[in-house]
């Protein structure tokens, strides 16, 4: 079967990377574009990557990932390098699985570096976000781990990992994991998407809901209002007829939640000048997908995660179901000129 040894390692890597035990509130630190990355993203980083591997010896290795070394071989990054190495041979030695004398500081900037690839639509190539929703994870809210593999510029494969994402369903007002066990969510291009608790249950495998009726649908947006406009996405709701408030959550536990039918619709409209990243998307977007769902920018472009670590989508993103996607499209786009002429 295509692809299935590199999902068993994607799997493997994003779970042993879910099981870090960090310190919250300690070790944020601001990047240049002022955005907060912490010791558990970057261990994170080292984790994955080195699962990949290990796990796949023989083929050659491309990663398009958020986080970079930049910081940590400065002389103020020392302690921070430390404090990871340090987190992340816990994190292996806790596990087991392999039986490796402990990584040094300079394993851990060279499995960080492994992660400096352009992409592209030539060959394939990991893309990874090791934490997504740092925000969210600082807050103890929801994050992601989440990986995906390209092959030719197409995304072939996804994982996502959402720790603090209960295995059940959620509503919105229970959006947090009661016993701790949270959701890992994989898919295979053509082969469905699946669920399983992150202990390892049995797998089942999810569809987005069915509903047609926009009245009954409910909407997940960022948590975020700098991340996404909330105002436009009130607006699309209220003239595609939503009722229901909207579900704020951060990371791409969003479209983990709405590939098993918690929610119908996802909107993303991120405020002028900012340019999406692939790794924000690309294993959520085949997870959706293989799970019956549509993912699309705001002019019904599909998205095209061929062109390097940009993603360039018009206006933003939006998520739904077959039956939902053109009326969707049709609010989205009085939106939008409505805001235009506003202007
Ligand atoms: N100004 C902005 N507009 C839109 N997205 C932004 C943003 N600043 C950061 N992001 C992205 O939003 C992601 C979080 O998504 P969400 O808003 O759905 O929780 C962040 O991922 P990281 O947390 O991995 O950096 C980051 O890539
Ligand atoms: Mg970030
Ligand atoms: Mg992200
Ligand atoms: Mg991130």
């Amino acid at each position: 079967m295509p692809y299935e040894k590199e999902l068993a390692a994607a799997k493997k890597a994003a779970t042993l990377a879910s099981l870090q035990r960090v310190l919250l509130q300690s070790d944020v630190h601001s990047k240049s574009d002022k955005s907060p990355v912490t010791v558990a993203d970057y261990g994170s980083q080292v984790l994955v990557s080195f699962v990949l591997e290990r796990e796949l010896p023989s083929v050659p290795f491309s990663i398009v990932a958020e986080e970079d070394s930049g910081d940590l071989r400065k002389e103020s990054g020392q302690d921070t390098l430390k404090r990871i190495t340090d987190l992340v041979n816990d994190t292996l030695a806790n596990d087991g699985s392999y039986s490796v004398s402990p990584l040094t500081t300079e394993d851990v900037l060279r499995a960080i570096d492994n992660g400096k690839s352009d992409g592209g639509s030539v060959g394939r190539h990991w893309v990874l976000d090791p934490i997504d929703g740092t925000k969210g994870f600082v807050r103890g809210d929801q994050y992601a781990i989440a990986l995906a593999l390209l092959d030719e510029g197409k995304v072939v494969l996804g994982v996502l990992a959402c720790p603090n994402l209960p295995p059940t369903s959620i509503g919105s007002n229970q959006l947090h994991s009661s016993n701790g066990v949270g959701s890992l969510f994989f898919a295979k291009v053509g082969h469905g998407a699946y669920t399983q608790a992150l202990d390892g249950s049995t797998e089942t495998r999810v569809h987005v809901t069915d509903i047609e009726n926009p009245e009954e649908a409910s909407f997940f947006e960022s948590y975020e209002a700098a991340h996404s406009s909330h105002d436009l996405s009130s607006s699309i709701a209220e003239k595609l007829g939503v009722k229901a408030p909207p579900v704020r959550i951060d990371s791409q536990a969003k479209y983990g939640a709405l590939s098993r039918g918690d929610g119908a619709i996802y909107l993303r409209f991120p405020h002028r000048g900012y340019r999406e990243k692939i790794w924000d998307h690309a294993a959520g977007c085949i997870v959706v997908s293989e799970a019956g769902g549509i993912v699309m920018d705001a002019a019904g472009n599909p998205l095209d995660f061929s062109k390097g670590k940009f993603l360039d989508v018009v206006a933003g993103i939006i998520v739904t179901n077959q039956k939902l996607m053109p009326s969707l499209l049709k609010a989205v786009k009085e939106a939008l000129n409505e805001k235009a002429s506003s202007l």
